[in-house]
């Protein structure tokens, strides 16, 4: 396997979900580990089988599906099968555990033979006095695309804050911190004028939200990034899931306002001191968030419903094929966990060159093997 082309979630992410569909092949490799749902990810396939009829699956796209997974699974199919498999599991409900590991619960307001797409509406807001802030932001929305809008100034809302908020199912908002040491309003921009008064009537109970903050964590080392621990305190104080938080290494700060625990409370960006870091961590972030579901949305009150989009899918299969194409699939994985199981990596079968390859829990090495069992190491 000449690495994989794409790695949509990738694996250092601690994601509940992982997808690796590797380039020019019709090959999928889902890794299911969510305790809710699947995520499922189609890559662009260069070739096309004469007989495959064009649809959607042959564009990049994620889309997740709302399936209950019961066991942790690792099914490989191949894109026609997969995609017949998840028109009969919704057109018939229920799957048997037993054979492919996960079961669909009924879904309404869908004809048979097709499924939903759910996304949420994610909104982006910043605020910021020098524009970096604001800098991130635009990475941000360039990360999620046509996933999210904005980004939005706080200081420049069209409509009223309370509207406008509670259109989105989700939030990324981000701050500065300018007023250093204080105890609130820490931003130094619009956000402390709307803190403790106008969002204190928002009806956000429910919606996902993750912050981001701009710190210098050298010239104020005991006070980096104060700012974005009360913007994500007020978020959370209005019953919102907080999302998002990251880990502390590679930041040279002595305190903040920021930590939650062993880590921070969102992502933490220095373009004073690490600038060329930024890029990076922002698009892990927002890995790390598709994987924690942020576009599945949240429970949230006075927003609409999590948007959903018919998409039609072709049948290629009979269910009983089906069943012996997963059996099929599933016993060979089986069998390779195995006899691989016990070493903790967590392997990636291509069937089309009929390696593996074998990712560590941490997600930053892997190995590969193929049926000779021949092995070689590389760092990710
Ligand atoms: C007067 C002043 C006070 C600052 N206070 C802090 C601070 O307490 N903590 C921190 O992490 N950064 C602090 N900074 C750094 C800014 O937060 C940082 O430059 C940030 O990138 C500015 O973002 P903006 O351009 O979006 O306003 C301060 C900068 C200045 C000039």
């Amino acid at each position: 396997m000449q690495t994989t082309g794409e790695a949509i979630c990738p694996v250092s992410t601690a994601s509940l979900v992982r997808v690796i569909a590797p380039r020019n092949s019709k090959d999928i490799i889902i890794i299911t580990i969510h305790q809710k749902s699947i995520l499922v990810s189609f890559v662009e396939t260069t070739t096309q089988s004469k007989s495959k009829p064009q649809n959607h699956l042959n564009q990049t796209k994620t889309v997740f599906f709302s399936l209950k997974v019961v066991t942790t699974r690792i099914i490989t199919m191949k894109v026609n099968v997969l995609e017949s498999l998840l028109t009969v599991a919704i057109a018939t409900t229920v799957w048997s555990p037993a054979v492919f590991g996960f079961v669909v619960p009924r879904v309404n307001n869908h004809a048979a033979g097709s499924i939903t797409a759910l996304s949420a509406n994610i909104g982006i807001f910043f605020g910021t006095s020098t524009g970096s802030t604001e800098e991130v932001a635009d990475l941000i929305k360039a990360e999620f695309g046509d996933d999210a809008d904005g980004p939005f100034d706080i200081e420049a809302l069209e409509g009223p804050v309370k509207s406008t908020f509670e259109k989105y199912d989700a939030l990324i908002v981000g701050t500065p911190t300018w007023n250093t040491g204080s105890d609130t309003e820490r931003s130094g921009t619009g956000w402390d004028e709307i803190y403790y008064s106008t969002m204190q009537e928002l009806n956000i109970k429910g919606k996902k939200v993750a912050v981001f903050g701009l710190g210098d964590q050298v010239s104020y080392a005991e006070n980096y990034a104060d700012a974005a621990g009360e913007l994500h305190d007020v978020f959370e104080s209005l019953g919102c899931q907080m999302c998002g938080y990251t880990s502390m290494e590679g930041y040279e700060h002595e305190d903040s306002k920021s930590i939650r625990g062993e880590k921070f409370c969102g992502l933490l960006c220095d373009v004073v001191n690490q600038e060329e870091l930024t890029p990076e961590r922002v698009e892990n972030w927002v890995a790390q968030l598709r994987a924690e579901g942020f576009l599945e949305g949240g429970s949230a009150q006075g927003a609409s419903a999590a948007t959903a989009t018919p998409v039609p899918v072709t049948v290629n299969e009979t269910p009983d094929v089906l069943f012996e194409t997963i059996q099929e699939h599933s016993d060979m994985l089986d069998e390779t966990i195995k006899v691989h199981g016990s070493t903790g990596f967590i392997p990636h079968y291509n069937g089309k060159t009929k390696s593996t390859m074998w990712v560590s829990p941490d997600g930053r090495s892997c190995y590969y093997t193929t049926e000779a069992r021949s092995s070689s190491s590389v760092s990710m």
